[in-house]
């Protein structure tokens, strides 16, 4: 089921500036960590179940919304440079496919108008920048138009180092679109930097679960959790969700997988805290396997910018229509009539 994704890549790709191509693919470092993604999914194996009477399967999930099946869009910066639409472009293709669609804090669209194309419930990615009331704000926004959750990304205090494909050339990127949604909160002089400002913050630490919890009433999820210990420590400074990542290998590049990880972090949280998880789901069987490991839901980045790139909104609902209909035949397979039923005992 990969061939199609496959090619609707290399179509993106060779559509793309050469930079810009570069930032959409790549991991960091010697990229080992993006390529090993896809393959720890496949590496497992399955006990498929027998007469099971398959002759309807439910996909649904309820997660701070109800969603249609469980896999989700991962956030992602800079949708403007994939597509005129951007991230409104992309939302409404997640919405009309009935997932959860995680607006990144470097949109290239406005909240407001995202959140119209959506007309329900969405999540709103966090970067904790320099200048908290930067952040404050673009989450008192989200709240008010309509985000159902937080999802606080841990695991960029900086950003992987990412050789560019030509040198050392910034992304064509214009601070109109790069800064659509914040400009209006910096009080700059003209010709004044803004980065310094809302670059993320490396100081970020578990007491800013407690601050998000002081601005905003929105459950909050943290993202980029590898570590047991670093689930277990937040959950004890009141995150109500972990997503287990590691950024699409763009932050360390020799993390572990996440098909890896989840296990031992599904284990070491309660089982009433949902545990997500990204990172190289390239089909259904790979969403399934998560869900199989413990994963409430899955979420996919690279693979929607590619439908983003090759034919915006209807481009990304078809990605994750085949997305659905693939999880729909494997869960079929297995014997397992209700996603949501899937456990390690399906499991070799
Ligand atoms: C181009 C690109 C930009 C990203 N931007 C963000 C971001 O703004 N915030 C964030 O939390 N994660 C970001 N991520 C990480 C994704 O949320 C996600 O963890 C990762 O892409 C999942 O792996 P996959 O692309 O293999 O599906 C980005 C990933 C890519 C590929
Ligand atoms: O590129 C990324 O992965 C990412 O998370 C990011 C970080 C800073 C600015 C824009 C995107």
């Amino acid at each position: 089921m990969r061939k199609w994704l496959q090619d609707k890549e290399i179509r993106a790709i060779e559509s793309l500036d050469p930079d810009v191509a570069h930032y959409f693919t790549r991991g960091c470092g010697d990229d080992l960590v993006a390529t090993e993604a896809p393959e720890a999914w496949r590496a497992r194996r399955w006990r498929p179940r027998v007469l099971r009477d398959v002759s309807r399967i439910d996909t649904g999930v309820r997660l701070w919304g109800d969603w249609r099946m469980p896999l989700g869009v991962a956030p992602t910066a800079f949708h403007r440079l994939l597509h005129d639409g951007g991230e409104v472009a992309t939302a409404t293709g997640a919405a009309a496919a009935g997932v959860p669609f995680v607006l990144s804090s470097r949109a290239t669209r406005r909240i407001e108008d995202v959140a119209a194309a959506i007309g329900g419930p969405w999540w709103f990615q966090v970067y904790l920048m320099h200048e908290r009331s930067v952040t404050k704000a673009l989450v008192q926004r989200a709240e008010r138009h309509g985000a159902t959750a937080l999802v606080l990304t841990g695991d960029t205090p900086y950003v992987g180092y990412r050789a560019s494909a030509t040198g050392p050339r910034p992304l064509p990127i214009t601070d109109d679109d790069a800064l659509i949604n914040i400009a209006e909160h910096l009080a700059l002089d003209a010709g004044a930097d803004p980065w310094p400002l809302i670059d993320q913050d490396p100081a970020l630490s578990l007491t800013d679960i407690d601050w998000l919890r002081e601005i905003s009433d929105l459950p909050i999820l943290v993202k980029g959790v590898l570590h047991p210990a670093d689930a277990v420590a937040c959950v004890d400074h009141g995150a109500d969700g972990i997503w287990v990542s590691n950024h699409g290998g763009r932050q360390f590049d020799r993390a572990i997988a996440t098909a890896d990880a989840l296990p031992s972090i599904v284990d070491a949280v309660d089982d009433d805290i949902p545990v997500v998880v990204d990172g190289g789901v390239r089909d259904g069987l790979d969403a399934l396997t998560a869900l199989a490991l413990g994963a409430r839901m899955a979420f996919v980045g690279r693979p929607v910018l590619w439908g983003l790139r090759t034919a915006g909104a209807a481009g990304v609902q078809q990605v994750l229509e085949e997305f659905a209909a693939d999880i729909r035949h494997w869960a079929g397979c297995a014997g397992a009539a209700r996603t949501a039923d899937l456990d390690r005992s399906y499991l070799v």
